[in-house]
């Protein structure tokens, strides 16, 4: 076996030590334009770095050999393959016709004001009563982005990246709207699932997207949501949404629910980490959560009945609760 095969305790603990390498990368490859250089004909089109850097017209400085690195760290994720010096990949970069894809997803979580919170995560265990994002900007990240049009912008986008093809398979196989006359997506963002829901079901006649005025105010015109919030402030949120309700009425959650036990999946690893990133930028005791943990935010809200649990990826999971 070569010597770059061997995963040895060390080479796991220096793996670890650089690993913000990878999504600094990622972030590199996005601005530089290079999925959509290799999809430039609307398929998958392997070219060297040179060829990637003169179709994107970069300038007379751009470096071929440092981008090829760039792309080597990446295709030993996955992201990229590699034939005889050509780089492809399978993954289209948008996500559906209207131009939607996971890029400003990845941007927004690399923005200058986010990276400025990470060195403080260890503050977070240290002292919660502050979020590491609050201690560098003084404020929460939903009223920071509400003065920055650009980053109001970047976070749509990125909540539409990655929801509407979530919503594009869970509306596929869910069929719980059904008579639903009334919808409040509450913290629905840019309304985009709203808008798919009441499509499909036009028995819905009133659909309300509640969101802070900023937002609301540029959406174009469910529940990705408990991550941010406290358990205290989740059980205000669902006992509001408890006391909304007519009998009978429901409560779709959508969360990324953490697994019952730690295990090295890809999807559990997605999950943890993006609980940390909640920690340190949205609240310290802000949380991914089990089932069981949500069941029980639930029962003490009011909801006596959940009555389904639908995986609909592998990252987020559907709880159905009823009044
Ligand atoms: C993680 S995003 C989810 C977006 C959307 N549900 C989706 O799946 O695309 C959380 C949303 O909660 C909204 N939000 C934050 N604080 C809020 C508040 N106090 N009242 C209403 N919405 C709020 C944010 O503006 C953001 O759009």
């Amino acid at each position: 076996m070569e010597r770059s095969q061997i995963n040895s305790p060390i080479s796991a603990i220096m793996e670890l030590a650089n690993l913000v390498s990878v999504p600094m990368s990622l972030n590199a490859v996005i601005k530089l334009k290079v999925l959509d250089t290799i999809w430039q004909d609307g398929s998958n089109n392997p070219l060297s770095a040179a060829e990637i850097l003169s179709a994107v017209a970069v300038g007379p400085h751009a470096d071929a050999e440092n981008l090829q690195r760039i792309l080597r760290l990446l295709t030993s994720y996955g992201v990229f393959n590699e034939h005889t010096g050509k780089y492809g990949s399978e993954r289209s970069p948008k996500t559906d016709e209207n131009g939607l894809s996971y890029a400003p997803y990845i941007l927004q979580h690399h923005q200058d004001a986010i990276m400025l919170a990470w060195p403080l995560v260890h503050e977070a265990v240290l002292d919660p009563s502050s979020e590491p994002f609050v201690k560098v900007h003084g404020e929460l990240p939903y009223s920071y982005y509400g003065k920055y049009p650009e980053m109001n912008f970047l976070m749509q986008k990125a909540m539409s990246g990655v929801s509407v093809p979530f919503m594009k398979a869970f509306l596929d196989g869910y069929d719980g709207f059904q008579g639903v006359e009334t919808l409040v997506d509450v913290g629905g963002n840019s309304g985009d699932c709203l808008r798919m829901i009441m499509t499909k079901y036009p028995s819905i006649k009133k659909g309300v997207n509640f969101d802070l005025p900023e937002v609301v105010e540029k959406a174009p015109r469910f529940l990705w949501i408990l991550v941010s919030w406290t358990d205290d402030e989740c059980k205000q949120i669902l006992k509001n949404c408890f006391d909304a309700l007519p009998p009978g009425g429901k409560l779709i959650l959508c969360d990324p629910l953490l697994p019952d036990r730690t295990n090295d999946s890809r999807s559990s690893r997605a999950i943890l980490e993006a609980d940390v990133f909640i920690m340190t930028m949205y609240r310290t005791k802000g949380k991914h959560r089990t089932e069981k943990e949500c069941r029980k935010l639930g029962l003490a809200a009011g909801f006596h009945n959940l009555r389904a649990n639908f995986n609909v990826d592998h990252y987020f999971t559907v709880l159905e609760f009823q009044k």
